[in-house]
């Protein structure tokens, strides 16, 4: 599991590990891990020309000591100080030591530079880059350098991933003590490129994190395989309510997901019960109502099945159980019409909205995308599954999960028909409705990966590759 913290979390813990330690011990650490990863990036030092965007905090502090770190090893390492009076003398005095120069913006040599270091504004930032802050990005992105940005690129919220206005789009960010929300979800995620995390030694101070990524290892923990006193019903049987006649393949999708996620049996009722059963021979199935189904541990409902009185009453009928649900897509527009379905259940929900969804239940996402999952999740009760580039969940108590898997290549029809069956299986294994909603989307977004490697997916592709998405996810382990 990888811890994602707000600078609110992060201050006390540096200044708690910091009572024991010289002044300035954390960010020589920090600069330390930076210039070396810069190294790393740029692969010969000697020579290369480095250009540092510095602000008048500490981000420009790292930004400086780490350039003194690179002209030391040859470089030749120019500075531009946006407030030259405010600028971390100690750096700027290391800097100077080691051969670097401080230049105007214009004598920069963007047009040139093999690296471009934003030490503009880290996690002390607010609001919408300043003009001059701005302007400078957008001469130094114009050019050739590597795109570095310390600790948090600059314009980007580092606790939500909010972008405001004009921001430094990084190849690579390099962050101190732990990484932080905002480069991992919402708008920041796409302008922090590879994340690369520096230990300054936070971690015996840190409390409890904002939010969570579970690894592949968390994730296989939940996928072990059946031992020898196991049967079909042992594992968890999950219910699907997919699919109509208008919409047959949402039916087809779900159900194959579920039966590929956790083969032990899959029941589904439902008015695309033909197709259903051509394509699944394994599904148990029934064209009447959800209780001729037979007994099921998690129900997944929602998934093209309709939004008219029949599909209601149906969903109704489900959502009276003391069973976990999963609601999706057509199921979600009927909650959103009667959310008393869902805040009056004492059974674990999961809601999968994507954002036109989520808008229809709770209003619009808006730029913090933490902050609306767990809205959502409070106002209901339930857990939220939040779809994006990179999925949130978080539950009624504002416990929170990001995922970090997927690709872009998952935006086709019928992914999240996939999704919801992959939870409606993990769901009923028993496990917790949001350690099983993070782990679908995590096993999604590698099936995803996996299915992109050969070539443009789409969503019966996902399904094909879950068993061996699950191979290698128990493959990683141990
Ligand atoms: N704490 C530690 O132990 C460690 C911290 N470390 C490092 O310190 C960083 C935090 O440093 P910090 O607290 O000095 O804040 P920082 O991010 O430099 O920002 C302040 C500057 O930004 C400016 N500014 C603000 N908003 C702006 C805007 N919209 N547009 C333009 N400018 C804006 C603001 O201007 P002002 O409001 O003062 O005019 C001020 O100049 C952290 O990210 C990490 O890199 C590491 O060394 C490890 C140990
Ligand atoms: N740009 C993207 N990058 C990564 N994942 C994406 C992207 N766009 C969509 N997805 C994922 O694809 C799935 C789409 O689900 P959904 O919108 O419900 O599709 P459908 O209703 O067609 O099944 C979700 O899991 C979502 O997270
Ligand atoms: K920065």
């Amino acid at each position: 599991m990888i811890g994602l913290y707000t600078a609110a979390q992060l201050r006390p813990a540096e200044q708690q590990l910091l009572a024991g330690l010289r002044p300035d011990t954390l960010m020589q650490r920090a600069a330390t891990g930076l210039a070396t990863i810069c190294a790393g990036l740029l692969g010969r030092v000697a020579g290369a020309r480095v250009v540092l965007l510095v602000g008048s905090g500490d981000n420009g502090g790292d930004a400086l000591l780490a350039g003194a770190r690179l002209a030391a090893r040859g470089a030749q390492v120019r500075a531009v100080l946006l407030s030259p009076e405010g600028a971390h003398a100690g750096g700027l005095a290391a800097l100077e030591r080691a051969g670097g120069r401080v230049v105007r913006g214009e004598d920069a040599g963007f047009e040139r530079a093999d690296l471009v270091l934003d030490g503009i504004v880290g996690i002390g930032g607010s609001g919408p880059l300043r003009p001059p802050a701005a302007e400078l990005v957008a001469r130094a992105t114009a050019g050739p350098g590597l795109l570095v940005a310390v600790d948090v690129p600059s314009g980007v919220a580092a606790d939500t991933g909010e972008v405001p206005g004009a921001a430094f789009a990084a190849q690579h960010t390099i962050t101190f003590g732990a990484v932080k929300p905002g480069l991992v979800v919402g708008a920041g995620r796409g302008l922090a490129g590879t994340v690369h995390l520096v230990d300054i030694g936070l971690g015996g101070v840190l409390p409890a994190p904002d939010a969570v990524q579970l690894t592949d290892a968390d994730v296989a923990a939940h996928l072990d395989a059946p031992g020898a006193d196991d049967d079909k019903y042992s594992r968890g049987v999950v219910g699907v309510i997919a699919g109509s006649a208008t919409y047959p393949g949402a039916g087809v999708l779900c159900t194959g997901a579920a039966l590929r996620t956790r083969p032990g049996l899959v029941r589904y009722a439902g008015t695309a019960a033909a197709g259903v059963t051509a394509a699944w021979p394994e599904a148990l199935v029934t064209s009447g109502r959800p209780g001729d189904a037979g007994r099921v541990q998690a129900w997944v409902a929602g998934p093209g099945m309709g939004t008219d009185d029949d599909a209601l009453s149906v969903l109704a009928e489900v959502l009276v159980t003391d069973l976990p649900v999963v609601v999706d897509a057509d199921g979600l527009t009927l909650v959103s019409r009667h959310p008393e379905l869902v805040r009056d259940r004492s059974a674990p929900t999961v809601l999968t909205p994507h954002d036109r969804e989520f808008a229809r239940l709770f209003g619009d996402v808006g730029p913090d995308r933490l902050a609306a999952a767990r809205r959502g999740a409070a106002e209901l009760g339930c857990t939220v599954l939040l779809k994006g580039d990179a999925t949130v969940v978080a539950d009624a108590t504002g416990r929170t999960h990001v995922n970090a898997t997927g690709t872009p290549w998952l935006a086709t029809a019928g992914t999240g028909d996939v999704l919801a069956g992959v939870l409606g299986a993990l769901l009923a294994t028993g496990l917790p409705a949001a350690e099983a909603a993070a782990s679908a989307a995590h096993l999604h977004g590698r099936a995803g990966q996996l299915a992109a490697e050969h070539g443009p997916l789409i969503a019966g592709d996902l399904v094909r590759r879950l068993p061996e998405t699950v191979a290698r996810l128990r493959g990683s382990v141990g």
